[in-house]
């Protein structure tokens, strides 16, 4: 059987990255923001944003190609769902993330892939001079940048992932590497006999986003490295955790939880799980820049699930909320 081919989209794929430059390009400008409240013409935009008008015509059309925006008989720009989230106060904005995906810490990384293949090894601790956690821990300017954009990333399941849990009346919720405490702000909101603590590295929780009325007296802040010490608790969240560890790292991390967690516990492993089969998920890509930043690894179910029942315990529930989300909870064996 033959399947017909488009002409010259080998070329486009190859020329990728300017696809990745250009929606960079579209959120510093923010196009997408000076969309809002109606089409505007390029040469509007460019006078709006100091850029050069038939420049930025050339951007916005080959962004159009991809359903980024859209170009009218008139040669007027609108926003377009797929751009939505490029505004800046989208209810839904992944602006701070796209933004910090242009960071060099992510692209210089990118172009030694061939380097990473080859060892087997990421390139980013040769290049940057430290792994990557601690790298960000000692800059100012990458680490809040990186911190904020996981937080876009975070917001747009946080809701979602709170609704679709059982969560119990009154228990302890504890944020493992939670970042700035998106997820747990939005649990903790939702359910107002829970307690919560934070847990991340210093100069990440440093800007967290928990102190607010509603929450007054229920949350406190931890850090550290959660390799030696957890936080008592009775649920526990790892979300988007695992991705950045090898097994034997994912594993010492488990056994530092089964020793602090209360008896009746739970362990939420909150992650894309990679699918069978050869269609696009966001898990297979998020996998590469794994390979290159870290010596972690998107997993499959079964992958998870092995993890967990060699950590000595039981997968008791499997709810997938978004391709980026699924809840898998664990329980003592
Ligand atoms: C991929 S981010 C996930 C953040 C958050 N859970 C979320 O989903 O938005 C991984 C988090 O783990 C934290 N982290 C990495 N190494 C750590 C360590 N040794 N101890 C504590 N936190 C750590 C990072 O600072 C970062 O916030």
């Amino acid at each position: 059987m033959t399947t017909e081919v488009r002409p010259g989209l080998l070329v486009e794929h190859a020329l990728g990255y300017l696809y990745s430059s250009a929606l960079n390009t579209a959120a510093r400008l923010g196009i997408a923001d000076h969309l809002h409240d109606g089409p505007r013409s390029a040469a509007e935009l460019a006078a709006t944003t100091g850029t050069h008008g038939p420049h930025l015509h050339r951007l916005l059309r080959f962004l159009a190609t991809r359903g980024v925006f859209r170009e009218d008989d008139e040669f007027r720009f609108h926003l377009t769902p797929l751009a939505e989230p490029l505004r800046a106060d989208s209810p839904k904005s992944l602006r701070d993330f796209i933004l910090s995906l242009g960071d060099s810490i992510y692209l210089d990384p990118a172009r030694r892939l061939h380097d990473t293949v080859h060892s087997g090894q990421p390139v980013f601790e040769e290049i940057f001079g430290a792994p990557f956690y601690s790298y960000l821990a000692g800059d100012p300017v990458a680490g809040p940048a990186y911190d904020s954009g996981m937080a876009a990333f975070s917001k747009l399941v946080s809701n979602d992932v709170t609704a679709a849990y059982d969560f119990p009346e009154n228990a302890t919720v504890v944020d493992i590497g939670g970042g700035r405490g998106g997820l747990l702000r939005s649990i903790l909101l939702q359910h107002p006999k829970l307690t919560g603590v934070l847990f991340d590295l210093p100069t990440t929780v440093e800007h967290h986003v928990l102190d607010e009325p509603a929450l007054a007296g229920r949350w406190s802040v931890e850090s550290g490295d959660f390799f030696e010490k957890i936080p008592a608790g009775d649920i526990y969240l790892l979300k988007h955790v695992f991705a950045s560890w090898p097994d034997a790292d994912c594993a010492r991390l488990l056994a530092a939880c089964r020793a602090a967690i209360s008896p009746n516990g739970r362990i939420l492993v909150i992650n894309g799980v990679i699918p069978p089969g050869n269609d696009p998920h966001p898990g297979k890509t998020i996998d590469i820049l794994m390979m290159t930043l870290l010596h972690g690894k998107e997993r499959t179910l079964p992958e998870y699930e092995s993890l967990i029942t060699e950590a000595g315990f039981t997968v008791s529930q499997v709810i997938p909320v978004s391709p980026n989300a699924t809840i898998i909870e664990a329980v003592s064996a």
